[in-house]
């Protein structure tokens, strides 16, 4: 697939060289690590704590960046002096040259239908530890004859109110970004609608999603949709084994916990989605957000139930490494207070090349089609913001498209 893209070539955008290591802007307000942070010593989940004590962290400085989907390999997460507001930061939007871009679907889309059908054969067994649930993912390699400008990039994701346009720095330095394309460091560059844990004091929340639905640009019919999705009983099902995990999994580290208004139906700008609200107190105030997060970590919203059975399918299915996709984003400051996200809606950005990813949640009467139309739709932010048609991906897959 190859298509006229809209892309801003050099210039006021193309401010490669202040990269700063991490930053998140969206409902939450605005974080970001200075531009002079230092890695982290990189490891597993399972020695983060050890780590982070070790740090000290001081008053005014942050820790921030992504943790993998596979919870056994390095994170790449940086020490940073903060830049705090509370307010999400404005953002401009730019006229744009036209460039052509290359697409190039991980698998195309009925070759993911053939993996969710051959998924569907290993749920609902009669086994207590048999799957019940896997969020199984493809990716769109997308190629553009100029490097990637990460931060108009990130600039044009920050146009949806509803999600957290991010960006952290994978490897590579400022410095290295600003002497030319083939030094240009790698990114994960995104904009997720979903809070996996934000932590203030004694006081956590998480917010999952799971249970979807493509927008239509018809009101009358993007509300039907949304009813529609509300009451289909297979997405209250998919939704509920992310809720009830969360649940689960919080509930010894809390004084109290619920989900005070139950499953309500949430939107960006290109989906509709169930989503619940999940408000606790925690008994030990001490332990930092980064810490619980990666407790939490991996939620049945991009694993599945139970957690080994689906990730061992899924590296059996999926033809591409997740990395850093579908694990989390986000920062933690010298209190532990921070706020961690899904990183999903999300592309790895190199130089000229940027990898899109997108999965959907199979439960029983998952139907494999609609699933890579989902897939396909979630590219739609990414997409839009690098000036390609937000429906590049569905169309054709879709009647009436
Ligand atoms: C795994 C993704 O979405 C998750 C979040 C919301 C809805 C989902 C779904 O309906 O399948 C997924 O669980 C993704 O966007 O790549």
């Amino acid at each position: 697939m190859s298509f006229l893209a809209e892309f801003p070539a050099t210039g006021k955008f193309d401010d490669s060289s202040q990269i700063d290591a991490f930053s998140f802007n969206g409902p939450d307000g605005f974080v970001a690590g200075r531009g002079d942070a230092v890695a982290v010593p990189p490891g597993p989940a399972a020695s983060l704590a050890d780590r982070l004590s070790a740090l000290a962290l001081q008053p005014g400085e942050i820790i921030g960046g992504a943790m993998p989907f596979d919870k056994t390999r390095d994170d790449c997460l940086w020490r940073a002096g903060s830049i705090r507001s509370k307010a999400a930061r404005p953002v401009a939007s730019q006229p744009a040259p036209l460039r052509e871009f290359s697409l190039l679907p991980e698998p195309w889309a009925e070759d993911y239908a053939a993996q969710v059908r051959e998924a569907l054969g290993h749920l609902g067994a009669e086994r207590p530890d048999a799957l019940q649930k896997i969020v199984l993912a493809r990716s769109l390699l997308i190629q553009s004859p100029a490097p990637i400008a990460v931060n108009a990039l990130l600039a044009r994701l920050g146009h949806d109110p509803a999600a957290t346009a991010f960006r952290v720095r994978l490897s590579g330095d400022a410095e290295g970004a600003a002497e030319g394309p083939e030094m240009q460091s790698r990114h994960l560059v995104g904009a997720t609608p979903e809070l996996l844990l934000r932590k203030r004091g004694t006081r956590v929340s998480s917010h999952p999603l799971a249970g979807s639905a493509r927008r239509a640009r018809d009101a009358a019919e993007d509300r039907r949709i949304a009813q529609t999705l509300s009451g289909s009983e297979k997405d209250r099902r998919e939704h509920g084994y992310v809720v009830d995990y969360i649940l689960d999994t919080l509930a010894p580290y809390c004084t109290d916990l619920s989900a005070p208004r139950g499953i309500e139906v949430t939107h960006t700008a290109n989906m509709w989605h169930l989503g619940t609200e999940i408000v606790g107190t925690l008994c030990d105030s001490d332990l930092p957000a980064a810490v619980l997060a990666s407790i939490l970590h991996p939620t049945p919203a991009i694993c599945g139930v139970p957690v080994a059975a689906a990730t061992q399918l899924i590296g059996e299915l999926e033809p591409v490494p997740r990395e850093f996709y579908a694990g989390t984003v986000g920062w933690s400051d010298a209190a532990g207070d921070g706020t961690w996200y899904v990183a999903i809606r999300c592309a790895d950005v190199m130089g000229a090349t940027a990898r899109l990813f997108a999965g959907a949640g199979i439960v029983l009467g998952s139907d494999p089609m609609s699933e890579a139309i989902e897939t396909g739709a979630k590219f739609g932010a990414l997409l839009a913001a690098l000036g390609i048609p937000a429906d590049a991906v569905v169309a054709g897959l879709v009647q009436g498209n």
